[in-house]
């Protein structure tokens, strides 16, 4: 097939990916500064495992997910190795420890890096999102074997959203400048899943901050397209998340009986 006829991964027919295989990268080498003085964030206790632990097992807690690559933080990719030896994990799913880098974003591309040729579906996963139910895991591996190239979890919100002009000194009032349409607005968590090689494009091409990687697929062309998340997807950033992931957690192991 000649690359002019060849389908770009956006135009992918629909059910085309049924078969492809899937990669869970989760990227877990930042620090934590927002949750306060400690361990790396994905290392932190979260009922007594590690954080990173319940995130790697949530990702492999979906039968479509093959390989979970790990991407630590860059001098603790042997204490990861160990800890992922030390914790029961199924023994149907492989899994990598890459050193991950300065922002999200470069150790994304570690993790990408590091995939075998021959997954086609990538899953990008927080380690600061430990309970993301496996429901919502499937729910995004599905529409991108249906043939999206790109899918993002979100929730709808429930405050209000103001736009505002950034004070310029600390302690200055911050004027408004919009209110956008609460309605039209949605909260993204992840697993965000994508077609392996638009998100390879999005990170060969999209240079200049981002906060997730949809948003690099956005700035290639490729519509994203939102599936339902889960309030239990939350991101643990600051300490009264881990509260709250306690709690949740807690709950879960009161339901199951154990
Ligand atoms: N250099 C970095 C920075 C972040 N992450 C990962 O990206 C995910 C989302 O980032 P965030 O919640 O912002 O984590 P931190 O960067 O650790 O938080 P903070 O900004 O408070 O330091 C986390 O799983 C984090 O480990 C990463 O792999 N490499
Ligand atoms: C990827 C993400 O979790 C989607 O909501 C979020 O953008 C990460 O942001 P952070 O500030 O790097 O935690």
């Amino acid at each position: 097939m000649s690359d002019e006829s060849r389908p770009s991964p956006a135009q992918t027919p629909p059910g085309a990916r049924t078969k492809a295989r899937t990669a869970a990268v989760i990227p877990a080498a930042g620090r934590g500064v927002r949750l306060g003085p400690g361990a790396p964030k994905a290392l932190r206790a979260l009922g007594g495992t590690p954080m990173l632990i319940h995130a790697v097992r949530a990702m492999a807690a979906s039968r479509a997910v093959s390989l979970v690559v790990v991407v630590a933080p860059p001098d603790g990719a042997a204490e990861v190795r160990s800890l992922l030896d030390a914790h029961a994990l199924p023994e149907r799913t492989d899994f990598l420890v890459v050193p991950g880098g300065a922002s999200r974003q470069e150790s994304v591309r570690l993790g990408l890096d590091a995939l075998p040729p021959e997954y086609d579906i990538v899953l990008v996963h927080d380690a600061a999102r430990p309970l993301v139910p496996v429901d919502t895991v499937d729910a995004v591996i599905e529409a991108v074997r249906e043939g999206a190239p790109a899918v993002v979890p979100a929730v709808p919100l429930a405050d209000t959203v103001k736009q505002v002009e950034p004070a310029t000194a600390p302690g200055e009032p911050e004027p408004v400048v919009a209110t956008p349409e609460r309605a039209r607005l949605r909260a993204v968590q992840t697993p965000q899943g994508f077609d392996r090689a638009t998100l390879v494009r999005a990170h060969e091409t999209v240079t200049g901050d981002v906060t997730d990687d949809a948003s690099m697929v956005e700035r290639l062309g490729p519509t994203v397209v939102v599936v339902p998340g889960h309030e239990e997807a939350f991101k643990v950033t600051r300490p009264l998340d881990l509260v709250l992931a306690e709690a949740v957690l807690a709950r879960r192991r009161l339901n199951d009986g154990f």
